[in-house]
């Protein structure tokens, strides 16, 4: 499964320790993230991931574009609901892809760890299904 991990300034600390606490089973997967959300998670741990640009550099635009072509399966964006950013529509923008795309999207954490959890337990293999139809 592709999954992309993305969090704003004030939630870097908390995707790094959702990253450290499932860090066993992202790495089974393949993992892409915003600049610096990625840049945080990976001096923290061993996991491999994609890095896009920074978020208001378009980095959600390109987690985005990859939503529309079918090449990204799980969202974890841990927004903070509590200062305005820059790229607000960049990121209405991405969160708009994974409703029409119906793409699984967590914006806390504990929604993030259901969907950690289910994908663990395979509830997320329907996503192989789409893959193989589009092709
Ligand atoms: O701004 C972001 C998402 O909208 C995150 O970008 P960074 O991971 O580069 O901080």
């Amino acid at each position: 499964m592709k999954i992309a991990l993305i969090a704003h300034d004030r939630m870097k600390e908390e995707i790094v320790q959702l990253a450290l606490a499932y860090e066993a089973i992202l790495s089974e997967h393949e993992l892409f993230a915003t600049g610096t959300t990625g840049k945080r998670i990976m001096e923290a741990t061993s996991l491999s991931i994609t890095r896009c640009l920074s978020g208001p550099m378009g980095g959600d635009q390109q987690i985005g574009a990859k939503i529309a072509q079918n090449e990204m399966d799980l969202i974890i964006f841990l927004r903070d609901p509590l200062t305005a950013q820059p790229h607000e529509p960049d990121i209405i923008a991405l969160l708009r892809l994974c409703d029409v795309h119906k793409i699984p999207f967590a914006t806390n954490l504990g929604t993030a760890e259901i969907l950690l959890r289910a994908l663990e337990r395979g509830e997320l293999d329907w996503r192989e299904i789409i893959h193989e139809e589009k092709e």
